[in-house]
């Protein structure tokens, strides 16, 4: 990989870039000089995104520090272009260098206004009130302009990110503005991968304006303990490679033990998912009832038929599901109903990677997380949703006010990989790893998809182990490849056209 492609995968918190900033300026760089090349790249960009003949008057939000600084560093340009630019400062405190550049601004005619609505006939805002500077929540004067200005029906475009948004969290301090695009500086930063954040950033942007690879790996150890999992790098272990001479067992055996009389449909998805993925061998072990549709839907499987409870749920494993020896993986849960507690105990207990997703997690938050995980020695993968990782984790407070954080401290309690599923997904490996999917789709918003995952992530983890990626590594491309499908899918056949089964048709698609 290119070095600077390298950094396209790096996502850093707000102390680590103050660090990485730090540094470039102990080594020489001018303070100055680095706001000006970034603020010239981003003015550029708006020239491209709005330009003179349709966009001639522009409003720019002033703030305190040097987030205020490129936004008139911005202002000046537009304004040399020939645009109609207004400032507004809502605070008067204004750092050193921000106030240089307001005093040329001031020389060069560029007007100040005293209130924000002085904006409202404005055709576009730039918002350069507060980067990662931000230390505490927006309130009195200046929460009320931030909320008078979202009524607008005026594009916004955010410098380094939307002001009132936490770098790292993508809390909304206060309140914040709501972008229509964003300009995210140098490095990736976590809050534009956080689910509360999305609906604030709009169109999601970085700016790369050349900081050295060298400062960066001086800050960030590796392996990149925060990274996007990019198309670059799913490319690197997908299609997975299948050597000339092979056979069925050699690329895999999976074995699922999902489904009930009631959760039929998500056995049959969860077994897409996994025919999809390529594995050699797929087992599917469902209650008796079941065994003619699975055989139906999937004939390649091998399907195992388990007693029943007397809600048609798998009640216990026979022998066949039992040897565990024969399976490079097992994945569990879809369908299974809280009836599957024996088969959950006892999966638990296998020497092999596991997956547990839907039912099984909410047997083992009834289990006990923590306890019932202790005694694994082969990894252990968990997919909740928010829902199933409250269930599993309770004394993890508000996961959905940090969800990188929260996954992170889950995968550290738990020594299992941790995939928290969402908007964007993050997955968290037990040495602190984080790996997020940077790109997906609200149309996987429907019933199903979840189940076709378990099945893709099992599927791929079955074939890995020969050539032995890292499990986590894995788990996140198996979720690049899910996401990925479902925006060939939307794009083809709209967001409404994305149903669980279609998405398995687009798997292969996707290469
Ligand atoms: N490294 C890079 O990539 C580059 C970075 N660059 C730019 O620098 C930006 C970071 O600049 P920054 O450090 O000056 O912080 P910034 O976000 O402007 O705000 C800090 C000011 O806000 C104040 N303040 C905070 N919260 C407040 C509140 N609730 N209500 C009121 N005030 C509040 C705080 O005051 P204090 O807490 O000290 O009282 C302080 O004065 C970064 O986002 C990017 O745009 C580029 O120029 C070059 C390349
Ligand atoms: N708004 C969204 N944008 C992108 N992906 C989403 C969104 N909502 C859900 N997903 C994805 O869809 C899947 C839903 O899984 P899950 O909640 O387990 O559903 P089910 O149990 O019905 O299969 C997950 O992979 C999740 O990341
Ligand atoms: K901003």
């Amino acid at each position: 990989m290119q070095p600077r492609q390298e950094l396209d995968s790096v996502v850093v918190t707000a102390e680590q870039m103050a660090n990485i900033e730090k540094k470039l300026f102990a080594a020489g760089m001018p303070v100055a000089a680095l706001m000006e090349k970034a603020a010239l790249m981003m003015s550029q960009r708006i020239q491209q995104l709005y330009p003179l003949k349709t966009t001639s008057k522009v409003g720019v939000l002033v703030g305190p520090g040097h987030n205020g600084g490129d936004a008139l560093v911005i202002a000046r340009e537009l304004h040399l272009q020939g645009y109609e630019v207004s400032l507004y400062r809502p605070l008067e405190k204004l750092k050193a260098l921000p106030q240089q550049h307001a005093n040329y601004a001031k020389s060069l005619g560029i007007p100040y206004y005293d209130d924000v609505e002085s904006l409202s006939t404005c055709q576009l805002i730039i918002d350069g009130l507060f980067g990662f500077g931000l230390t505490r929540s927006l309130s009195g004067n200046l929460a009320m302009d931030v909320d008078r200005l979202n009524e607008w029906p005026i594009p916004v475009v955010s410098i380094d990110i939307p002001s009132g948004l936490h770098t790292d969290t993508g809390e909304v301090l206060g309140t914040a503005v709501k972008a229509t695009h964003s300009f995210c500086l140098g490095l990736w930063k976590p809050a534009y991968f956080q689910d509360q954040a999305l609906a604030y950033l709009g169109e999601a942007e970085k700016i790369d304006f050349g900081i050295p690879t060298r400062e960066v790996w001086s800050i960030i150890s590796q392996p990149v303990p925060i990274q996007l999992l990019t198309k670059t790098l799913a490319l690197e272990f997908l299609p997975l490679s299948r050597p000339q001479v092979t056979h069925k067992y050699q690329q895999g055996h999976l074995l699922l033990i999902c489904g009930s009389r009631r959760y039929a449909g998500g056995t049959i998805l969860t077994g897409l998912g996994a025919q999809g993925s390529g594995v050699g061998m797929l087992s599917v072990a469902v209650p008796a009832s079941l065994k003619p549709l699975l055989i139906g839907q999937i004939p390649d499987g091998l399907i195992i038929d388990c007693p029943e409870s007397e809600k048609g749920a798998v009640a216990s494993l026979p022998p066949l599901a039992t040897d565990f020896d024969s399976y490079d993986i097992i994945a569990c849960g879809p369908g299974l109903t809280q009836d599957g507690i024996d088969v959950v105990a006892k999966v638990l207990d296998a020497e092999c990677p596991i997956v547990l997703d839907a039912d099984a997690l909410n047997i083992l938050a009834q289990l006990g997380t923590v306890k019932s995980l202790g005694k694994r020695q082969a990894a252990t993968v968990l997919t909740p949703h928010l829902g199933e990782f409250k269930r599993l984790f309770p004394n993890i407070d508000h996961p959905e006010k940090d969800r990188i954080s929260a996954a992170k401290t889950a995968a550290h309690q738990t020594g299992a990989i941790i995939l928290l599923k969402g908007a964007r997904t993050i997955i968290a490996n037990p040495q602190g790893k984080i790996w997020i999917i940077p790109q997906s789709t609200p149309a996987l918003a429907r019933g199903g998809s979840g189940d076709v995952l378990t099945g893709l992530i099992g599927g791929l983890l079955a074939q890995n182990t020969l050539i032995q990626h890292p499990i986590d590594a894995m788990v996140a491309t198996a979720a690049w490849w899910h996401a990925k499908a479902g925006m060939l899918a939307a794009q083809e056949r709209t967001e409404l056209g994305v149903n669980a089964g279609t998405l398995c048709q687009y798997l292969h698609r996707i290469f």
